[in-house]
């Protein structure tokens, strides 16, 4: 856990333990006070309004009277001893779409801190990263290959709750420990935070990792993909066109763009019009939305369309994860199929090659420029996938080798619940301007992931976030 996590939980306790400690306490003081006072407020206000009441003295509105002037003793009391509010005013435009985080920021040793996290090594052509979803799976890794190389790095996570806090704070704190990069605890929706981040840090990059992730969830829970892909993507991109300079943003949108669309591979110039999740429409929107930021602020954005991104440390909702989880509990585990059997595949990604796209994005990015005549930076849009669909079916035979564990394949016709049957990524375009090359295919990613999930899971202090269900779906509300 960082250090602003623990001071964080430290100053909520304490709010809270003066609250428990006052309000009784005080509770009790007002209460004594109003009866002292009582006698006094009573005779005036049979002085002030027997005028009104001609049956002022009847014990009924005495009572009454009694009992109005306790509630609003007992309001103000409230009102009053309320813990001190948070220094920090959240306005929040909609709060019904836009859950803020409650964490606590702001003061001289937390702003000495995103500084120093955001300054890192000096290095000619050094850039300074704001990474959004720094504690998510492609974002961590991100940080840390982005530190690694010398570049400063912040991190921003808002470590809620849709797939296990445990091992998003387990992968903050390591970038923290092996990286010195520091995670701030904090809401996309929180503008006066992100306004305060960019004021604190003068960032010449943002990668927005940060999202509800997740296609299959969109159909519970829809508002968190509103507030997070939609909303969140807003308050970002209103900070970032107030800068001087303008960071420059590279960002997650999905392979899900591409929705029903059936010629393959996917091609970035391909239709994205018709998506099959609420999730794939998020994305698509963010498209749009950041193009009109380029069209009207200048800002430089570019879109990246990850492809379904494996790896260690990874998200527990998605396949590979909660298929390992549920083998290795003698679980029977969905095993999706396509119309006619048609086996259902994906265009598998390693995180580690979906991160050199991220940094070569960066690397290549056009300045934002603020400049209203000229041409400004232009939208671009890459694919990251690996070019090689593989059937879900090989997914689970290649998890039944390493884990040494027969599956209880359930086979289940692929439901109308965000799904695509199908999906192959076209990466010439990042292949020509990124020089992007995945090097690394299935078989051998999934190697790696299950080392790390054997290692991490065999530690009792991780088990903990390890109890529920079956991973896809089980858990509640995240960041990619
Ligand atoms: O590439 C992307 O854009 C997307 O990749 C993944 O979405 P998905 O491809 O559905 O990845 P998984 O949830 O890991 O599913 C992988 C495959 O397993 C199948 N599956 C999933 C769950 C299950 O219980 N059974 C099953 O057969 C799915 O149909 C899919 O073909 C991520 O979850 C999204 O956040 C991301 O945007």
């Amino acid at each position: 856990m960082s250090h602003l996590d623990a001071a964080g939980g430290a100053a909520g306790a304490a709010a809270e333990a003066a609250a428990a400690s006052s309000s009784p306490l005080l509770g009790g003081g007002a209460g004594a006070k109003y009866k002292a006072d009582k006698p006094l407020h009573y005779h005036h206000y049979h002085h002030h309004h027997h005028h009104r009441y001609h049956h002022s003295h009847s014990p009924f509105l005495s009572r009454l009277a009694f009992w109005s002037f306790f509630a609003l003793a007992l309001f103000l009391a409230l009102f009053l001893l309320s813990p001190t509010p948070n220094p920090n005013p959240n306005p929040n435009p909609n709060p019904s779409t836009a859950p803020v985080s409650s964490a606590a920021w702001g003061g001289a040793a937390w702003e000495k801190r995103v500084r120093a996290s955001a300054r890192g090594r000096r290095r000619p052509g050094g850039m300074a990263v704001l990474v959004t979803g720094a504690a998510g799976f492609v974002g961590s890794h991100a940080a840390a290959a982005l530190r690694r190389r010398g570049d400063g790095v912040l991190g921003l996570d808002s470590f809620n709750d849709y797939y296990e806090p445990s091992l998003k704070r387990a992968r903050a704190a390591l970038l923290l420990s092996r990286s010195g990069v520091f995670v701030v605890d904090g809401d996309l929706n929180d503008g006066p935070l992100l306004r305060k981040l960019l004021d604190v840090a003068p960032f010449s990059h943002v990668l927005h990792l940060a999202a509800q992730a997740g296609v299959r969830r969109a159909l519970s829970d829809p508002g968190s993909y509103v507030a997070s892909n939609v909303a969140g993507l807003v308050s970002l991109l209103e900070t970032l066109k107030d800068a001087d300079p303008p960071p420059a943003l590279v960002w997650a949108s999905s392979s899900s763009v591409y929705g029903l669309n059936s010629r393959t591979p996917f091609s970035e110039s391909d239709r994205t019009d018709r998506p099959a999740s609420l999730y794939a429409a998020t994305k698509k929107a963010g498209e749009e939305i950041a193009h009109a930021y380029n069209h009207i602020y200048g800002l430089s954005v570019t879109a990246l369309c990850f492809f379904t991104v494996n790896g260690p440390c990874g998200r527990p909702d998605m396949a590979y994860f909660s298929f390992t989880r549920d083998i290795l509990r003698g679980r029977p585990i969905n095993f999706f199929e396509g119309p006619n059997h048609a086996p259902v595949a994906r265009d598998f990604t390693y995180v580690d090659d979906v991160v050199a796209g991220c940094l070569a994005a960066l690397d290549t990015a056009a300045p934002s420029s603020k400049k209203r005549r000229g041409p400004g930076p232009p939208v671009r849009v890459y694919n990251l996938g690996n070019t090689r669909p593989v059937p879900v079916a090989d997914l689970v035979t290649a998890l039944e080798k390493l884990l040494k564990v027969k599956a209880l394949r359930k086979v289940v016709k692929m439901p109308r619940n965000g799904d695509v049957p199908f999906t192959h990524a076209n990466i010439t375009l990042a292949q020509r301007d990124l020089g992007y090359r995945p090097t690394t295919d299935l078989h051998a990613g999934l190697k790696r992931f299950v080392r790390w999930y054997l290692d991490y899971y065999a530690s009792p202090s991780n088990k903990g976030g390890n109890k529920g269900g079956s991973g896809s779906g089980s858990s509640s509300s995240s960041s990619s």
